[in-house]
């Protein structure tokens, strides 16, 4: 029995959805062998997970998204892989009081996280995104990183996407030597391009805090900082703002893809390998997976969705827990999950099911364990 699932955002961390599923399994089934790899998309969580799989955690003061300094966690395995998350550096949960900066919110900690990764020993970065509180195309992260972005005076920009409409010059020269013989690979929870449409500040702004007026100003910037960076690095900046990935994280990705040669991968698939679920895997004879909320999002590339896609072609039945279920049961089975134990079901109140998410969690568990183990 292998127990891979994510978090339960805002009631269980995924560690703990695996110890409550472990517990109501084994209530049913005593003495059941259970093993747990707790999983994550790239997106918060990305660290925590890797933590659990054995990674050394290494803990750095690095600037917040508003400058105020916060402090960041990255896992560091001993072959010298690192898992870095940027939203632990430039997250929401970084901003005071949660007072939102979409025009001026910078990943330039995000950047010092990675140098310390660097600092740290690590030769091949996973750098996990999303969740940011930024839109500043990781200008800021490249600019702690050593690149120099200048307006037309000559003076360094000030932080924050929205600056970057006064860009006159971008030079990624200075660039840490160490990253050259870096592998990074961008783990990314969403494939959006830097700009337009689909871009990052029209699609994520919002859930920063950003207004109409601020998304038209942050597109309008991303845009130009792109061009600009054409002129420093040549056509390959073009292609970059195009790529799958660009705009994940309030463009971080591209920032990324331009500055630190990364390879973009959908999040779940570079930290299913990651995390040893293969191995896992090949003991198991049944798997849940689950999430908070089981939804549309879920079929695009969430864990569970990569879980249960892992399992179905290894031949072995997958079932999910969840707090909440917004699919219907063909659309779980295209997704190759036989079924889901929504804590909803147990208790229909909704705050009540948040804050008792661990016992009935273990009900639910064990309802599982009656249907699928006996
Ligand atoms: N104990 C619970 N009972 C009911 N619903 C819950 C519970 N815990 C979480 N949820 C629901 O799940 C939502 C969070 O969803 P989920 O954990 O899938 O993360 P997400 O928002 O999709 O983000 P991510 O991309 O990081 O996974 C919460 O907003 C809430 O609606
Ligand atoms: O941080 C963000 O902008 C979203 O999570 C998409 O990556």
């Amino acid at each position: 029995m292998l127990v891979a699932a994510d978090k339960f955002k805002g009631s269980l961390t995924a560690v703990e959805v695996a110890e409550h599923v472990t517990a109501g399994l084994r209530r049913a089934v005593p003495g059941l062998a259970v093993e747990s790899v707790p999983v994550a998309d790239g997106g918060d969580g990305t660290v925590a997970a890797a933590l659990a799989a054995g990674f050394a955690r290494h803990e750095v003061r690095v600037t917040g998204p508003v400058g105020d300094p916060v402090t960041a966690t990255f896992a560091l395995h001993e072959d010298g892989t690192a898992v870095v998350e940027m939203a632990e550096a430039s997250g929401l949960q970084h901003l005071p009081e949660g007072r939102f900066a979409p025009l001026t919110a910078t990943t330039y900690g995000t950047g010092e996280l990675l140098r310390a990764a660097l600092d740290a020993g690590a030769g091949r970065i996973v750098f996990g995104v999303g969740g940011s509180a930024t839109t500043d195309g990781g200008a800021g992260m490249l600019a702690a990183l050593g690149a120099r972005f200048l307006d037309a005076a000559g003076d360094p920009l000030p932080p924050g996407g929205g600056p970057l409409r006064d860009l006159a010059t971008a030079d990624l020269t200075g660039l840490d030597p160490r990253l050259a013989g870096t592998d990074v690979v961008l783990a990314s929870d969403v494939d959006n391009p830097l700009t337009g449409p689909k871009g990052a500040p029209a699609v994520y702004g919002p859930q920063k805090g950003a207004s109409e007026q601020d998304v038209a100003a942050l597109d309008a910037a991303l845009s130009h900082y792109a061009k600009v960076l054409e002129t420093a690095v040549g056509p390959r900046a073009a292609e970059c703002a195009l790529a799958p990935g660009a705009g994940a994280a309030g463009g971080i990705g591209y920032g990324a893809l331009v500055g630190l040669g990364a390879t973009f991968r959908p999040g779940i698939d570079v930290m299913l390998e990651v995390l040893g679920f293969g191995p896992a895997l090949a003991r198991a004879t049944f798997v849940v997976t689950g999430e908070g909320s089981l939804d549309e999002q879920t079929l695009h590339g969430k864990a569970p969705a990569g879980v249960a896609a892992a399992a179905r072609a290894a031949g072995l039945d997958v079932v999910a827990v969840c707090g909440r279920l917004a699919l219907p049961p063909e659309a779980l089975g295209r997704a190759g999950i036989r079924r889901a134990y929504p804590l909803t079901d147990l208790e229909p109140d909704p705050a009540r099911c948040m804050a008792e998410a661990g016992p009935l969690l273990e009900r639910a568990a064990e309802a599982l364990a009656r249907d699928f183990l006996r």
